[in-house]
């Protein structure tokens, strides 16, 4: 059974055409990169996949089952959102905002037990946090910003995972840290899709892509079909160099 599956799915961009209806499977194990220019519907698409926005027309299934027939806390268990930029006005620090990701899993006035601290210290940890876990949100850099997000979806643990450009404001070694993160929870049984400007993170790290063009038409299937040059040129409207490096293809902007 697909993790997530769209059945003649539109996203609902306000003033476009209806483009192509996406039938998506994402099975356990697989990492799908969305590809496409600013405006496309990436971050749309997300939230959609995720419930936060009603389609236009079409389904969502989570593990079969349409999203309108889960209920919010049980959807929550199963269904982890890395959002673009979230600027949380409540104060928090970095370790109360990491165990959030548990509040799913406790009633609502439970106490965080022994298990949550430790899945919380465990995703600080991985995301390179520890020692920022007393500090202030608020008083975060952009990039220690983002790993907190990250790391508050990995104490979440979830089976699906929805990032929107989850290597932003990454440096080049996070970036590389966060794309093995998501290949491993890929690894674990997991599936990943992740919005990314990055081509050769994409290339390099997904199993499968969907383009999404600006007027609505879409495809999608694994990442060696979809990587044409032409279909990317055509993507972006951006001449580009294709070059293999250690095998893998790698795509440089021509000016
Ligand atoms: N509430 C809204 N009202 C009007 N237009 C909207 C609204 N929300 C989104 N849009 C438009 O829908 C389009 C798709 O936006 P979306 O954020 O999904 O694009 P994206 O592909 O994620 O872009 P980016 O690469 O810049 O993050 C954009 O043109 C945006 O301006």
């Amino acid at each position: 059974m697909a993790a997530l599956a769209t059945h003649r799915l539109l996203i609902d961009v306000p003033g476009r055409a209806d483009g192509r209806p996406l039938d998506l499977r994402l099975a356990p194990g697989e990492r799908w990169g969305v590809l496409g220019p600013n405006g496309a519907g990436k971050t749309t698409l997300l939230h959609t996949l995720a419930g936060l926005r009603p389609p236009r027309s079409g389904e969502v299934h989570l593990e079969g089952r349409a999203l309108s027939g889960w209920r919010r806390r049980a959807l929550a268990r199963r269904l982890g959102v890395v959002f673009q930029e979230r600027h949380d006005d409540f104060p928090a620090t970095v370790r109360e905002t990491a165990l959030i990701g548990r509040h799913p899993f406790l009633s609502p006035w439970q106490q965080e037990g022994p298990e949550d601290h430790a899945r919380a210290e465990a995703a600080l940890s991985r995301l390179d946090l520890s020692h920022l876990a007393e500090r202030e949100l608020a008083t975060l850099s952009g990039g220690e910003r983002q790993r907190v997000s990250l790391a508050t979806v990995l104490t979440q643990a979830p089976a699906v995972w929805l990032a929107d450009e989850p290597t932003n404001h990454l440096d080049l070694h996070h970036q590389v840290a966060v794309m093995g993160l998501l290949a491993e929870q890929a690894e674990g049984g997991g599936a990943v899709m992740m919005c990314l400007h990055d081509l050769n993170l994409a290339a390099r790290w997904c199993s499968h892509l969907l383009l999404l063009y600006p007027d609505g038409e879409a495809c999608w299937g694994p990442a060696e079909a979809m990587l044409a040059p032409a279909a990317l040129e055509r993507l972006y409207d951006q001449a580009l160099t294709r070059v293999e490096v250690d095998g893998a293809p790698v795509f440089v902007p021509r000016c």
